[in-house]
């Protein structure tokens, strides 16, 4: 088995500092790429970012709904792009944001945490609004082979805020919640390996201003990675980050996906990109 996906981030952001870089081929972007909007574009699109910036970022995040949209053979571009990952030591966050009921749960995690399987990156995006104990199957895949998860929480989205704040008769947020029971996990796991943080993640919206603290959400005690999605094309840069994250800001991997693709397709524009925002967030989560 792998060494825990926490421990693995938590080295690869050492390394190379606290940037992940999705990668999104939006229709428009292929255009602006001059690229053509079919898997040969995707593939042409998605090697020239590896080409890039694997091997020097802590982690690409592949939007898998902009791969499927061109059907199996985007899938098999999506599949490139773990390999990819695997070939140039840079950690893959597959981003499919899968929540299903539990059976179900079963054979995603089959699919996107099991070794052998294509599209097993390193990492997959959960949603738990099916429940967070449905997401078991996921979390006992990720354990057993050394990868991790992103639980979707405190989402970038406006919309996210109508269901992630609501309150229970308690009193407890849902996003709340989710970081407490992420919390649970992530202390069986470091109370084990003696790890820094543990392999359960949590999504964080850099544009979510003071909404972990209306929510009661303690991002601190989470003692998992924080996924911050946000970053440049939504609005949100070193400032948002620092103020967001506060105490919590050592555990987070920022991420941009059309703010750094914006430069390509030049390798080296893309590549300066890439380190423009990963020194910027860096300054601010120091
Ligand atoms: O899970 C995610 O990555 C995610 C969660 C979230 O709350 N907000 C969010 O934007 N994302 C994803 O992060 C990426 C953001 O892309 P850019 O806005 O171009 O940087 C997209 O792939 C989104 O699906």
């Amino acid at each position: 088995m792998a060494a825990a996906f926490g421990a693995r981030l938590a080295e690869a952001m050492d390394a190379h500092g606290p940037l992940c870089v999705g990668i999104d081929p939006h229709p428009g972007l292929l255009a602006a790429w001059g690229l053509p909007d079919d898997a040969s574009g995707l593939a042409a699109f998605a090697r020239t970012v590896m080409e890039a910036v694997g091997g020097r970022v802590a982690a690409v995040k592949p939007q898998s709904a902009l791969f499927e949209r061109h059907g199996s053979a985007g899938v098999a571009v999506l599949e490139e792009v773990v390999a990819a990952g695997r070939a140039t030591g840079t950690l893959v966050i597959v981003d499919a944001k899968r929540g299903d009921i539990g059976s179900t749960m079963a054979a995603y995690a089959d699919a996107y945490l099991r070794d052998g399987s294509p599209l097993a990156g390193d990492a997959l995006t959960v949603s738990p609004f099916l429940g967070f104990g449905s997401l078991e199957p996921a979390v006992e895949a990720a354990r057993a082979t050394g990868r991790g998860l992103f639980v979707l929480a405190l989402t970038s989205n406006p919309e996210g805020a109508s269901v992630q704040h609501a309150r229970d008769a308690s009193g407890v947020s849902v996003a709340a919640a989710i970081a407490g029971q992420a919390r649970l996990l992530n202390e069986r796991e470091t109370a084990a390996s003696g790890a820094e943080l543990g392999s359960v993640g949590l999504v964080v919206g850099a544009t979510i201003g003071s909404a972990a603290h209306d929510a009661g959400v303690d991002l601190a005690a989470v003692r998992g990675p924080l996924l911050a999605p946000g970053v440049g094309a939504q609005g949100a840069g070193a400032a948002e980050l620092a103020a967001v994250f506060g105490p919590a800001r050592r555990a987070v991997l920022a991420s941009s996906s059309r703010g750094v693709l914006a430069a390509g397709p030049d390798r080296e524009a893309l590549r300066r990109a890439a380190e423009r925002a990963c020194a910027e967030a860096a300054a601010a989560l120091r």
